[in-house]
């Protein structure tokens, strides 16, 4: 028994053990809380904003100023005294054991893992794992100690991965012995141990998020019982990391005796990319209901609307199978008209792979993805000094998306991953526009780009909760709070124009009053689904769920005041 709600099942298929459901378990329920045997901020965030040893985020208090001075604020974070160098949220982490262990070796692990081009926080958080083991050796053994059963097969498939690990380990030893280090303390370090550690983060470490509603990845951590659980594309359970804790929440409803599964990966993925990713990092490759579907389950994430029934109901999608002899993940499209009357599905499977239209669609959507990455779409350096000079790159970019609209976008399903991408940089991009513009129109485009951006996550969660949910539904309520207040101030205009009688504007009030009251309830339907979310995945207690009960009140309070 893992806890009262979930047993460990010993198994030898390529899956291994897995958990299982002792209970039925409502959506929502807390599966289990657990304190991470060791956790490290991602190489960027290894700075005052997040603690080197518990990964909590710092405190910032406000400086009191005098009242025309802008509002300054301090970080309450640590330095190291011992000589690392690295930022800590108190006295108690920075004075903390394990770091007084690891904290002579912390700047020499860094300057080899960069030179020999390995994950810095990775190698750090091993260093710290090894030291662990050594403080608290019955604990380790108890617990992380047993995720091994997977390991020789990760170290047999990822040699050269591995390798380079071996060659950074080496070089940082040798530094040490010709520094003529305390050998008690040379003495933690075993080679084969560091390695068998490297490969078990990679299998079994879980990554903490930012706490916000952006869900940045901030830190990594070792949790023992959590890392028991299988995948799954189709996930039960959703997890969240605060500082180096982690808590379990099921997203829907489990059976007793039903397995209990979480997603490695980003689901907004589409299913080759899923896969990939799952095959090159964890040598697996999933077989849910999602993966086995080439629609994902009416999914949809990588459809073509088929140009040769050319009805626009018929969608050409990919069966996505691993080719044993190149060893690579392929796809096989195929049109899910079943009348026999596709040109398309009249064809053997190889020439329809190489259908002149289907390659001409997917060169699109490839350019269209580049183009995509490669643009600087938020157009962060855009300020108000600039803006003008800016615009007309802006407007070129804009028009080129707009040309992608119509020449890729329009053949694909709306459900297709690059629809997704699409409203998620456009949703940005026109919110940033408007900010610096100071215009309306490019609110109200932003405002159309998250309204669809939601309907997509919605249709890839399907009935199931998540944490994307909460955040597209906060973003969409928050988007949607600055076109209430432009209106309001809209409104405020008109009325002292009016009481000035100088109102020479042809606007009708009433509908701008109503047009108030219905965005009020919009947004505060928003929040509201925002806040359902975030009490089923995060719980009532959780700082997003208090914040967002705060955001339901507010948008109620309102619309009792803008009458
Ligand atoms: C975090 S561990 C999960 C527990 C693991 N089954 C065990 O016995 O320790 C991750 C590893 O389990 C295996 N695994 C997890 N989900 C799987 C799945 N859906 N299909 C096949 N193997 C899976 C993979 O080997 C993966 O690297």
């Amino acid at each position: 028994m893992i806890t009262d709600k979930c047993k460990l099942v010993n198994n030898n298929d390529e899956r291994g053990n897995f958990v299982v459901a002792t209970n039925e378990i409502k959506v929502g329920e807390l599966l289990f809380p657990e304190e991470s045997f060791a956790s490290i901020p991602l190489e960027f965030h290894m700075n005052k904003d997040y603690c080197f040893l518990c990964c909590k985020q710092s405190e910032v208090e406000q400086v009191q100023q005098p009242s025309q001075q802008p509002q300054q604020t301090n970080n309450k974070s640590i330095q190291c005294k011992f000589g690392c160098n690295m930022w800590f949220c108190s006295e108690i982490c920075s004075n903390d054991m394990t770091h007084q262990l690891e904290c002579s070796f912390i700047n020499k692990l860094i300057e080899s893992s960069i030179k020999n081009e390995c994950d810095v926080s990775t190698c750090l958080l091993a260093l710290r794992i090894m030291i662990r083991n050594k403080i608290e050796s019955d604990k380790y053994q108890e617990t992380v100690g047993k995720l091994s059963n997977q390991l020789e097969k990760f170290i047999e498939i990822n040699k050269s991965f591995i390798e380079k690990y071996d060659i950074n380990f080496q070089q940082f030893i040798n530094q040490l012995q010709q520094e003529n280090s305390d050998p008690s303390l040379l003495a933690i370090f075993n080679k084969d141990e560091f390695l068998q550690i490297i490969s078990s983060i990679y299998i079994n470490s879980f990554s903490g998020l930012s706490n916000d509603f952006n869900r940045k990845p901030i830190s990594n951590g070792y949790f023992y019982k959590p890392a028991l659980l299988n995948h799954s594309c189709e996930p039960n359970i959703f997890f969240t990391i605060k500082d180096k804790n982690l808590e379990m929440r099921a997203c829907k409803k489990i059976e007793k005796d039903e397995e209990i599964v979480d997603s490695y990966v980003d689901l907004l993925l589409p299913t080759i990319e899923r896969q990939k990713i799952l095959y090159n990092s964890k040598n697996f490759l999933c077989k849910c209901s999602r993966c086995s579907d080439s629609t994902e389950d009416e999914r949809y994430l990588s459809s073509i609307y088929c140009f040769h029934c050319n009805d626009g109901v018929e969608f050409i999608s990919p069966e996505i199978y691993f080719n044993k002899d190149t060893k690579k993940l392929q796809e096989n499209w195929k049109c899910s008209n079943t009348s026999n009357t596709c040109e398309f599905n009249k064809k053997k499977q190889n020439k329809r792979n190489k259908d002149p239209e289907l390659v001409l669609i997917l060169a699109g959507i490839n350019e269209f993805k580049e183009f995509i990455n490669s643009e600087q779409l938020l157009f962060n350096d855009v300020n108000l000094s600039t803006a003008d000079q800016e615009m007309p790159i802006i407007e070129n970019i804009l028009k080129r998306l707009l040309k992608f609209e119509r020449d890729v976008l329009s053949r694909l399903n709306l459900n297709h991953q690059c629809w997704l991408i699409y409203h998620i940089k456009l949703s940005k991009t026109f919110e940033k526009l408007s900010l610096v513009y100071n215009n309306f129109d490019y609110l109200v485009q932003s405002i159309q780009h998250y309204k669809e951006l939601t309907r997509h996550v919605e249709s890839i969660f399907k009935s199931s909760t998540s944490g994307e949910l909460v955040d597209c539904y906060y973003h969409l309520g928050r988007i949607n709070e600055k076109y209430l207040l432009s209106l309001i101030k809209q409104r405020n205009q008109f009325n002292q124009l009016k009481l000035q009688n100088q109102n020479k504007q042809d606007l009708d009030i009433d509908k701008l009053n109503s047009d108030i009251k219905n965005l009020l309830k919009f947004i505060n339907q928003c929040y509201t689904n925002s806040y359902n979310h975030s009490v089923l995945v995060y719980g009532n207690n959780h700082l997003k769920s208090i914040q967002l009960n705060e955001m339901i009140l507010k948008s109620n309070l309102k619309s009792t005041t803008t009458n």
